[in-house]
């Protein structure tokens, strides 16, 4: 069998999760923080607890193996997003420097995870760099999609081109537009999911047109999420196999566009773990390894 980190959409094999008990942790940590955090209200733990699970299974049902984040003080509940503290490539893990500053200690916290369970680990981003995973996507093996953000910045784009100058990987710069500002969570995995080799979920109103064009150019058929579907996650999308999607229910219309092209589509009421913090489930996951 043969692996590789430089997918997006080929079958999940290892992924690193962070469970509500351990992210959110109780009632209390969720009512201190949600505000401060600028989630869209404070999320449920019972609720959450239970939306968790259902995903979790979701996750396995292809027979992908799970690392945890195991609970930590420094972090916050954003914790449970763990796709934007990392980014994977076949030369290691490259840990992140959060450009949401109340997320700063996540990459230590994955960093003794990977450690643990033999991930090698190729560099790190470092101040004053920024660079968030959700911005940062696999569009072929050897070319990464990077979106300049208010999560990430040109230094630490500059950074990750010098990790994987030695690779021949080209990175392929997103510039994405102001949209909500700062305080808001936009990354690049916001308007665009890829879910096959030639098929990915966009949101083409915020979809800069260079890139559009670039997935096009490649032979990409987009699917184009609804605008009363975009708050609601419908354009983040998860494969955890080639056209086999996980996203959170109640976003029909997307789910139509994908088993109308022979998508396999599972969905998770996400109320509490997905909506309310503004993270679909690419977020809640920090895929690994896929299977080739
Ligand atoms: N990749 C993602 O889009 N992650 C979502 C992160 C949501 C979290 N509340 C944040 O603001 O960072």
């Amino acid at each position: 069998m043969e692996y590789t980190c430089h997918s997006e959409y080929h079958e999940l094999d290892l992924v690193l999760i962070n469970s509500v008990a351990n992210a959110f942790v109780d009632e209390q940590k969720l009512k201190n923080q949600w505000k401060a955090l600028n989630y869209l209200s404070k999320p449920d733990f019972q609720k959450g607890e239970a939306e968790f699970n259902v995903f979790e299974k979701l996750l396995q049902s292809k027979g992908a193996s799970i690392l945890r984040q195991p609970q930590d003080a420094a972090v916050s509940i954003d914790a449970i997003y763990t796709r934007d503290a990392a980014i994977v490539t076949n030369f290691g893990v490259v840990l992140c420097r959060m450009g949401k500053e109340r997320r700063i200690p996540e990459p230590k916290v994955q960093e003794v995870v990977y450690k643990k369970n033999n991930v090698s680990i190729l560099g790190q981003i470092l101040a004053p760099g920024t660079l968030e995973g959700g911005d940062v996507a696999w569009l072929d093996e050897s070319t990464l999609a990077v979106g300049h953000s208010y999560r990430t910045n040109e230094d630490g784009i500059k950074q990750l081109k010098n990790l994987l100058a030695p690779f021949s990987i080209k990175v392929l710069v997103v510039e994405l537009p102001h949209y909500k500002g700062p305080s808001d969570v936009f990354h690049l995995m916001s308007v665009f999911s890829p879910v096959d080799k030639d098929l990915a979920v966009v949101y083409s109103p915020l979809l800069p047109i260079h890139f559009r064009k670039e997935l096009l150019k490649r032979g990409m058929e987009l699917l184009e999420v609804p605008e009363e579907e975009f708050n609601s996650m419908g354009c983040n999308v998860l494969a955890i196999g080639p056209r086999h999607c996980l996203m959170v229910a109640g976003n029909d219309k997307t789910e139509a566009l994908l088993r109308n092209v022979g998508c396999e589509v599972h969905t998770y009421v996400g109320e509490e773990i997905s909506v309310k913090g503004g993270g679909g489930p690419t977020c809640l996951t920090r895929p690994i390894r896929r299977r080739l």
